[in-house]
């Protein structure tokens, strides 16, 4: 199957139709123990670092979890048949084989040792050059669910790298956080995006997340600049007028005594902010269902189911035309870009009328999208490569932000306390006005609700790359061609490197420490990536996330409805839910506090900014 990094796309074996059982010697292999011992080791009971069976957090009904131990929960089930069946062995592969049994059998002959060396080269070779470890089988039954929760049931077996082979594919599997900064930032040029690229060329062609090599280079240092400081500090009205929107629409909703289904909600949030940010387009999608919302939700689920397909049909050439779906997912794509083309030509038009000179913090206020800053850089408005990155940013920074505010709301509607120490900052610091840009600084304790929303809900949950060059993984030599997935939800939840890895605790991170990213974690917490590839919109989605919550919580209560079906996860681009995240929500009763505010200078949080200046940097 495949998965994406907003559209992680990630070929999944999962339907993959291969035998399952190896029937071979079971053998544990443990990663934190030196490759060259040929002893089996099981870490089902116990493994430095490691314990097992942690408890992956996230369903709920009628507003009150099934409990953990309940053997009855339907999760732990789950968790417990697939321990059982990666004890079994199913998922490892045997490391002797016929030369390792031949060999030994030889020396139990009493063959002299060096004379097996000579003949058996090739193994002690191996030895020398230790081989990654392999899991291998089917993952049908498991199949229900989001992919990445089998690859941390593996993580914890198999350790930090492993092998994932389905029949003829294989996968590598990385979980560490140094072999993660190898691939992402130290020899990053090694690397390309690999699957993920030739399944968004449909919409994003060579647009600047698939794009790689001197395309991604020239494109990433025309965009970057288009989001400096004085655009997001811009963003910041458009996220607040956005949200009154939503805030008006759940106000109505409220009086009506209706529950609402927040994902949707936040969906058409941030599709309406993405419009307007990237090419001035207001979609309005949160008060109505114009073709163009249509068109643009048709082609991101054709790009997630693309991402999950067994086979792709959609390569068959005559399949275009004859599948009434791949008709629709056509014109939906013409629909847009007629639009687009459209937007550029008003936008020229206004770029050619204007006096304003170009420099480095150039903005128009009237429109100051991401298109008019590329079109008055100098940017081709014919060209292909405009329409393919603007179509990237508008998928890019629609739903990854769309689902942090989802799992971020679930998340707090099991956590009261943490909703009411939110509530109250959000209170004191901005009462009822609209928050400013100076604000960002001053709501930390809401900046900590999203960072940790972030480790806990990683969007997308797995990265995606291709080796283009022969390299080294920690210990392990790989050659160039193989598929990489980076998982994020590993890193981010591993019991090895967090204390309560599973436990929503905005309190681990230092409201007055530096906003937690990759390079200050030392990759072991990449919400945006990292590296030359990471985020151009991590500024600018710290803060529409941060105002939307800060809006949402200071007028509203959030309540998970009752009778709501379990919020459970299911993996496209981001991580959704299963059946949406139905909410009851209610007016705060508390009037907010006003506070007088003394606005001290705005500066920029260095953190938040920094790598994107590394990443320019890296790319001259
Ligand atoms: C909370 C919201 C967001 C999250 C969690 C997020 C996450 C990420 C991650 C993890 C990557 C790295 C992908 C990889 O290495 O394969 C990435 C890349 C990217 N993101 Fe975001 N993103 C968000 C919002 C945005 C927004 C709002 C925009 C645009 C305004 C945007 C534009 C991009 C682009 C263009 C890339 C590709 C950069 C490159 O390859 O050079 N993202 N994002």
């Amino acid at each position: 199957m495949t998965m994406a990094p907003h559209f992680a796309v990630f070929h999944s074996p999962v339907p993959v139709p291969i035998s399952t059982q190896c029937h071979h010697k079971q053998f544990h292999y443990n990663p934190l123990k030196p490759s060259s011992s040929s002893s089996s080791y099981s870490i089902f009971t116990t493994q430095k670092g490691f314990s097992r069976s942690p408890v992956i957090t996230c369903s709920s009904s009628n507003g009150t979890d099934p409990d953990p131990d309940d053997v009855n929960n339907p999760e732990r089930k789950r968790r417990a048949q697939l321990s059982a069946r990666i004890a079994s062995g199913e998922f490892t592969v045997q490391q002797s084989g016929f030369p390792f049994a031949f060999k030994k059998t030889l020396l139990n002959l009493g063959l002299p040792e060096q004379f097996l060396h000579f003949l058996f080269g090739r193994e002690d070779g191996r030895r020398q050059n230790p081989v990654i470890p392999e899991a291998k089988g089917s993952i049908k039954a498991i199949r229900s669910e989001a992919f990445f929760i089998p690859l941390y049931e593996l993580y914890l077996t198999y350790g930090g790298i492993f092998r994932l082979t389905f029949g003829p594919k294989s996968f590598l599997i990385v979980s560490d956080p140094s072999i993660a900064k190898h691939i992402l930032k130290d020899n990053s040029k090694a690397y390309s995006k690999g699957i993920l690229a030739e399944i968004l060329d449909f919409v994003m062609g060579k647009g600047l997340i698939p794009a790689d090599g001197e395309i991604w280079r020239v494109r990433r240092r025309a965009i970057v600049p288009a989001l400096h400081l004085k655009y997001v500090a811009a963003m910041i009205n458009l996220f607040g007028q956005a949200t009154e929107r939503l805030c008006n629409k759940l106000d109505a909703a409220a009086s009506d005594g209706e529950d609402v289904e927040m994902e949707s909600l936040f969906s058409r949030l941030t599709l309406d902010i993405i419009g307007k940010a990237v090419f001035n387009y207001d979609f309005d999608c949160l008060t109505n269902d114009t073709g163009i919302v249509e068109a643009v939700y048709t082609v991101l689920r054709e790009a997630e189911d693309r991402s999950v397909a067994p086979i792709p049909v959609w390569e068959i050439p005559i399949w275009k035309d004859i599948s009434p779906r791949q008709r629709k997912v056509a014109s939906a794509l013409k629909l847009i870009n007629d639009t687009l083309d459209d937007l550029i030509s008003i936008c020229k038009r206004m770029v050619d009328e204007e006096e304003l000179q170009f420099h480095e913090e150039y903005m128009n206020e009237k429109d100051p999208s991401i298109l008019h800053f590329l079109l008055a850089s100098g940017d081709d408005v014919s060209s292909k490569q405009l329409r393919d990155d603007l179509m990237t940013m508008l998928i890019a920074g629609h739903e990854t932000s769309a689902a942090v505010l989802t799992w971020t709301f679930y998340l707090l509607s099991k956590e009261p306390s943490v909703m009411s120490k939110l509530q109250e900052e959000v209170d004191s610091v901005l009462g009822d006005r609209f928050p400013s840009i100076e604000d960002m600084k001053k709501l930390k304790y809401t900046t900590r609700v999203i960072n940790e929303s972030l480790r806990l809900y990683p969007q997308p949950p797995v990265l995606i790359r291709r080796s283009i060059e022969d390299d080294v993984l920690g210990e392990y030599p790989i050659k160039r061609g193989e598929d990489i997935f980076i998982s994020v939800w590993n890193l981010h939840r591993s019991p090895k490197l967090w204390d309560d890895a599973d436990k929503f605790v905005p309190e681990r991170w230092a409201l007055d420490g530096p906003n937690p990213n990759e390079t200050n974690q030392n990759f072991r917490y990449l919400p945006f990536g990292g590296g030359p590839r990471k985020c151009v919109g991590d500024m600018f989605a710290s803060y529409e996330t941060v105002v939307a919550l800060a809006m949402l919580v200071r007028r509203f209560n959030f309540q998970i409805a009752l009778g709501a079906p379990p919020v459970e996860m299911t993996t496209g681009a981001t991580i959704h839910t299963t059946q949406g995240l139905k909410m009851t929500v209610t007016r705060r009763m508390k009037p907010p506090v006003v506070p007088s505010l003394q606005m001290a200078n705005f500066e920029v949080d260095s953190s938040l900014s920094l790598s994107d200046k590394d990443a320019v940097s890296q790319t001259k």
